[in-house]
This record gives C-alpha cells, sequence and structure tokens, in this order.
C-alpha cells in the first residue's frame, strides 16, 4: 500500500516538472522534451489527481493553461478566458466524450463541427467598431501579452472588418502558425548565416511573434488561420452554430482551413480522424490533430466548462511523429556511391506509426551542428514516410559518459582511405573500384557504354554476376569465360559467348575511356577526355600531384584532389594492374610536339590571338597544336587574352595588344613556345 506521503512526493515532483516544461514551452518557446512525453508527464498527473482528487492543488498545472506572459510585454487582459482543449487519444476516449454529451444533452445524435488542430501559437485579435486594435497572445488563459504590433505585419490578419456597423467590439480567436514551407526557408536561411536552427514550425512561429522589435516579426512569414469569434452580449448575432461563425469569418476575409466539416454521430469524428491523419503530410501547415466541437451554440452553452478547458470540445490527437529515446551508437553507412553516413543506432521507440531503431544523422556537420554525442537522449522525427531523423538532443539528460562521434578516417567496408572534399559536406571511401558498397555502381559504370562500351552487360547481369561471386572488381570481368556464365539466368551459350566476345573487344580502348570508366568523383566524359589528351599517358597521370594537375585547364582543386586521392589509393592501383595485365590497351598519344610528356604548362590554360600570315603553318595547323598543349585560341583581343601571335601584315588586333600592353609573338617565338620543355619531363 502506497502511502499519501509519497503520494504527495509524487504529485509535487509531476507538478514541477510540467511546470518548468511548461515555462520552456510558452514563455521561452524552447521545449526541451518532444509534446509526446510531455503529454505522458500530463497524463500521469492527471490520472493521479483522478486518483486522489482531495490533493489537487489550485496551482496544479491542470487546473490552469499555458503560462504567466513574459515581463518584457504589455500585459492583457482577456475579457473571456482563452481555455485549452480537453485531449483525446484513442477511439475509445472520443466515443466516451460523445456518450457523455449526449448523457448530459439527454439526446441521441450531437452535430459536431470538425477542424484541423493547428499547431501553432492561441492569439486573440480585437477589433473595435471594425478596426483591428489589440492583439495578444493567450498566456495563462487569462492574462496575456500585448502583441499588437507584431501581430499588424501579418498579412493574414485584416487591419479591418468588411462590415463595422453592427459589432462594436469582435473578438476572432485563432492560430498563427509558420507554413511548412516558410519555416523550410527559415531554417535554410538560420543555416547559412549560421544562426541557430529552430526545431519546428510551431516554435518558429512562436519565436517570431514573440520579438520585442516588430520590424523582425515582419521579416518572418507568419500565417494566422481564425477558428472562432466572441460576440458581445449586446450584439449577438443570429448564428446558431459554431459552423455559421466560420462562414461569417470568411465573408470578413479571415483564413479558415479548407479541412473544416461538419457531422452528425460519433463515427463520423472518426472517419474525420482518420481522413484528416491521411492528409496530414500533405497539408502546407503542421497539425498535431484534429478538434470536435458541438455545432449548436445552444447546446455548448449548456455543457459549459471543467477547470481549464470546455466540456463541448475535445482535440483527438494523433500518434506523435516526434519521440525521445536514447542514441547508442553512431554507425556508418557506405552507399553506393561511396558516401559514408552516419547513422543513429537507438534504443527502439514507437513514432509516426512505426517502430524505428534507425534515423539518419545526414553528415558530419549536422551531428556538430545539432551537439550530438553518442549516449545522449535524441528527439526523434518520423512524419509521412519521411525516413526517420534526429532533431535535436536533450542536453540536460546527457550522461558523464556520453562521448563524441568521430569520423572513420576509412572506409568501414573496405578499409580504403575516406576523404572529405573541400567545399563538400560528405565524407567518401575513395576505394571506388574495390570497395564492395560501390561494386555495382563500379562496375556498371566501367562497362557503360560511353565507358568501356561493353555490349550486353546491364545492370540486371551486373546484379547477377555480382551476387553469384563471379566478379568482386572491374579487373574481373577479363576473367570470365563462357563455362562460367552459362547457367546465370538467362544466359544460355550463344549469349555468354556474345559477352565473353563483348568483354575481349572492349580491350581494345582510348585512354579517356579508359579514365572515365574508373568512375573517379567529378571525373566527366569531358574531364577524361582533357586529362587523357592533355597528359597522354595513364602513368604520367597517376604520378602527378594536386598541383600539377590544376596546371590543366578546366582541373580546379576540388577534382585535383579527387584524382590524386582516388589513384592514392592502393586498392585501385591494384586493380588497375590487374586490368593492365589482362590486356587493356589504347593508342599511345600521337601528339607531336610532347610524345610522351607532361602539359606544356607555358601554353596550357593560356588565351592566344593570331593575326597575319605565318610562314610555317596555315593559322588552321597554328591553331590546332596551341589546342593540343591545352591553350585557347580566341577571335578578338582583350584584358583575358595571354599571346598576340603576329606574323605577316598584321591587322588591327596588332595595334590593340600595343595598346593592352598584352605579350607579342612573332611565328619563331610560337614555335620555341610551342617546343618549350615541360617542367616535369
Ligand atoms: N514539449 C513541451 O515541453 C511542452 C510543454 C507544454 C505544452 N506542450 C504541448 O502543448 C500542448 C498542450 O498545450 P495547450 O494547453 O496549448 O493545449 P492544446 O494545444 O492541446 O489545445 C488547445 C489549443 O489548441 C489550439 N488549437 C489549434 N487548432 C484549434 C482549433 N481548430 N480550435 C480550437 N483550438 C485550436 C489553440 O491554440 C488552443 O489554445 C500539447 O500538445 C503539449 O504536448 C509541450
Ligand atoms: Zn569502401
Amino acid at each position: 500500500m502506497v502511502s499519501e506521503k509519497t503520494i504527495e512526493e509524487r504529485l509535487k515532483t509531476l507538478r514541477t516538472t510540467i511546470t518548468l516544461h511548461n515555462y520552456h514551452y510558452y514563455t521561452q518557446d524552447t521545449p526541451t522534451i518532444p509534446d509526446a512525453d510531455y503529454d505522458a508527464l500530463f497524463r500521469s498527473l492527471q490520472q493521479l489527481e483522478q486518483q486522489y482528487p482531495h490533493l489537487i492543488t489550485p496551482d496544479s498545472p491542470t487546473q490552469r493553461v499555458g503560462a504567466p506572459p513574459l515581463k518584457l510585454f504589455a500585459k492583457y487582459t482577456h475579457q473571456t478566458p482563452m481555455l485549452s482543449l480537453n485531449n483525446a487519444f484513442t477511439a475509445d476516449e472520443v466515443i466516451a466524450f460523445d456518450r457523455r454529451i449526449r448523457e448530459i444533452l439527454a439526446v441521441d445524435q450531437v452535430d459536431y463541427a470538425l477542424e484541423p488542430k493547428f499547431d501553432g501559437l492561441a492569439v486573440s485579435l480585437i477589433y473595435t467598431d471594425g478596426v483591428l486594435t489589440k492583439g495578444a497572445t493567450r498566456g495563462d488563459g487569462y492574462t496575456g501579452e500585448d502583441i499588437t504590433l507584431n501581430l499588424r505585419t501579418l498579412p493574414s490578419i485584416p487591419l479591418h472588418l468588411q462590415t463595422n456597423s453592427v459589432i462594436q467590439q469582435l473578438e476572432v480567436r485563432g492560430e498563427v502558425v509558420m507554413l511548412k514551407a516558410d519555416f523550410e526557408h527559415l531554417n535554410e536561411q538560420q543555416r547559412s548565416r549560421g544562426d541557430k536552427l529552430f526545431v519546428n514550425p510551431r516554435n518558429a512561429a512562436a519565436g517570431s511573434l514573440r520579438q520585442l522589435d516588430s520590424n523582425i516579426t515582419a521579416t518572418r512569414k507568419l500565417t494566422f488561420f481564425a477558428y472562432d469569434a466572441v460576440f458581445p452580449v449586446q450584439n449577438q448575432p443570429d448564428f446558431s452554430k459554431h459552423s455559421e461563425i466560420l462562414d461569417y469569418l470568411q465573408s470578413q476575409f479571415f483564413l479558415i482551413a479548407q479541412q473544416t466539416d461538419t457531422t452528425t454521430g460519433v463515427a463520423g469524428l472518426l472517419a474525420y480522424h482518420q481522413q484528416m491523419s491521411a492528409l496530414r503530410p500533405s497539408l502546407p501547415y503542421e497539425i498535431d490533430g484534429v478538434v470536435y466541437k458541438v455545432d449548436q451554440l445552444a447546446q455548448q452553452e449548456q455543457l459549459g466548462y471543467i477547470s481549464r478547458a470546455p466540456r463541448f470540445a475535445l482535440a483527438h490527437k494523433f500518434p506523435a511523429q516526434e519521440v525521445s529515446t536514447e542514441l547508442l551508437a553512431i554507425e556508418i553507412q557506405v552507399g553506393r556511391t561511396g558516401a559514408l553516413t552516419p547513422v543513429a543506432r537507438l534504443a527502439p521507440v514507437f513514432v509516426g506509426g512505426v517502430t524505428v531503431t534507425n534515423a539518419t544523422l545526414h553528415n558530419e556537420d549536422e551531428i556538430q551542428r545539432k551537439q550530438i554525442m553518442i549516449g545522449d537522449t535524441v528527439i526523434i522525427r518520423r512524419a509521412g514516410d519521411v525516413i526517420p531523423e534526429v532533431v535535436s538532443v536533450i542536453l540536460e539528460k546527457r550522461p558523464v559518459d556520453a562521448h563524441a562521434f568521430i569520423m572513420p578516417e576509412h572506409c568501414p567496408v573496405c578499409g580504403s582511405k575516406a576523404v572529405r572534399l573541400p567545399g563538400e559536406a560528405v565524407t567518401r571511401c575513395t576505394g571506388g573500384l574495390y570497395c564492395p558498397a560501390q561494386r555495382k555502381q563500379a562496375i556498371w559504370h566501367f562497362a557503360s557504354r560511353r565507358a568501356m562500351n561493353i555490349d550486353g552487360l546491364g545492370e540486371k547481369l551486373v546484379d547477377q554476376l555480382i551476387s553469384n561471386e563471379l566478379v568482386r572488381t572491374p579487373a574481373d570481368l577479363y576473367k570470365l569465360d563462357t563455362a562460367m556464365l552459362v547457367g546465370l539466368e538467362r544466359m544460355a551459350e550463344k549469349s555468354a559467348n556474345n559477352l565473353i566476345t563483348a568483354i575481349e573487344h572492349s580491350k581494345n580502348t582510348t585512354l579517356a575511356r579508359f579514365i572515365y570508366a574508373l568512375g573517379i568523383r567529378h571525373v566527366g566524359e569531358t574531364t577524361a577526355k582533357t586529362l587523357a589528351h592533355q597528359i597522354g599517358d595513364l602513368e604520367q597521370l597517376m604520378a602527378m600531384n594536386a598541383e600539377q594537375l590544376q596546371q590543366i585547364p578546366d582541373i580546379g582543386p576540388v577534382v585535383a584532389r579527387s584524382i590524386t586521392d582516388f589513384f592514392a589509393e592502393a586498392h585501385n592501383r591494384t586493380v588497375i594492374q590487374q586490368l593492365l595485365a589482362s590486356g587493356l590497351q589504347w593508342p599511345s598519344s600521337n601528339s607531336t610536339a610532347h610524345s610522351s610528356s607532361a602539359i606544356n604548362v607555358a601554353v596550357a590554360g593560356r588565351t592566344f590571338v593570331l593575326t597575319g600570315t605565318l610562314a610555317s603553318m596555315t593559322r588552321e595547323q597554328a591553331k590546332s597544336s596551341i589546342e593540343q598543349q591545352g591553350g585557347k585560341v580566341t577571335g578578338s583581343v582583350s584584358a583575358a587574352t595571354n599571346y598576340v601571335v603576329a606574323g605577316e601584315k598584321p591587322g588591327s588586333k596588332h595595334a590593340r595588344a600595343v595598346e593592352l600592353g598584352i605579350p607579342i609573338l612573332d611565328e619563331n617565338q610560337l614555335l620555341l613556345l610551342l617546343q618549350s620543355t615541360p617542367e616535369n619531363e
């Protein structure tokens, strides 16, 4: 038997904890636990108080709404209190709600208004003689914050009503939200400025609205949806239903949720809940449930209020999309393109309708930005079918033995070096030719038409070769024979022979195709051609450092790094040796000026303009010699021109070069330049 003393202790702890969370959530707009955890605490308190009603205190969070207003704002006293809503999480609770209402009203069936439950911030707007004069937050339900100036910046809040003759003072109630798209955009901005990210649209909306400087609010995109109006006693309109009030508000140019509806009886409530639950991911704003309201105003009045909420309405919540759990470990997943993605291994948790044990952490920077450590309690979000992600960490719950995550320096799948290129967020395995995680992609790319062009080796066949362990790297393709292939799905002797012939054919290739086939990150077909053309030799290419590579036109620092990382990886070199050993070959470089040579740094990357007649060659020949060595020939002289080559009878280009102070070469100087010794020969 539990002593009353113990119960009192338990109640006290719950109340203190909840009050603290209320302060974080309502006053600071930065909750530290997910709503689901808060709701569970709140429910425990409610249940305990139900069991021991004599222990209820007037200051218990179950007896009040929200939190007192922030002192920084002027206070505003609500003429009619702004209360909360009772919550239901199950169909049984909804059925009980409907039964209770029918009992009190002594009717068989009840008409209900159906509305989405916006996940935003409740505000009250006062229109005096048709003009917006005050706007306030809900606060603790009785006293809120005067945020009139901020609310006036919202385009969806009319500054005056359409008809002001009848109503002296109208109060419009609704929710300020940040649309999902505006939230994404705001966080994108915050991220690029290095500012703190908002955890969800509700906090972003609340934080943006409760600014002391309304100029800041004005820059944030906020939207007001109206869901109720309070009319003065002396001008009660002749509406008899809540749904008519919504129609009236719409006629006054307030935004009303498009998905509002009405129904009779409890079945319609449950159907609406289901329907909105399905719509939830595609709605432009966040909702955390639906709201049922008795539609007849007279019945509402008859039902009245209990402590902190009306008896005539119920919030039927959706399963939580955000929950907290423990982050047990961070593991690395290697994708088919070699990306190392950190994945959180979690204590199993039910969220968004499924049990989740993993969540993506995106990349190293995200982990740092969110200050996540292994052992932390984290908030997981799973919305719709989106991959679960770690939203934030609950710092207060960090255990002493929590430890930081360090990105591995090697691929956990193949042991090759893992690198993060400058300016990129993702760390990648450099063992593209060898890494089992990248196998499919690598072999498929290697065989593709623009690479080694192995006819008949499509994606499906690559899958089969890999799953039968016939091929591990591109080099294994050249070890295949007909006997090994026959017996694979849809592989008769004839097609096996054809494939072997195609593989054999591919041995005669070009250097450009081969370089492209290696699948080096950032080395597409064009870059491969440039490399083949400029360097002309594979060994030479493999030996070049990043600085030398950058001498080549169109090769920037990132591409250069990517190339050197690739060739520095011993696993790749082994595969390349095996490929060459199996007889791959290409015509050796045929350029005249630099037979086996490296690039001519005097010409590569420089811009030439030709003028006048040359004696030993045509202009076309001069142009192609320059281009073969990586230079560019353009038609007109500008500040970007490096050399003007002047032959006999030069034209105006010569004069322009003199004017701009651009070096002028004669034919002999050009020939010398074209033959000049490359740097590293
Ligand atoms: N994570 C935390 O630390 C923390 C702390 C406090 C509260 N909370 C969360 O806040 C909520 C409880 O707060 P609450 O008292 O504001 O109650 P509530 O949000 O459950 O319900 C009342 C509120 O619903 C809103 N609402 C949205 N759509 C509506 C509609 N169509 N008609 C009428 N009202 C509508 C109004 O703002 C109203 O004030 C819970 O979801 C709880 O999890 C979380
Ligand atoms: Zn790897």
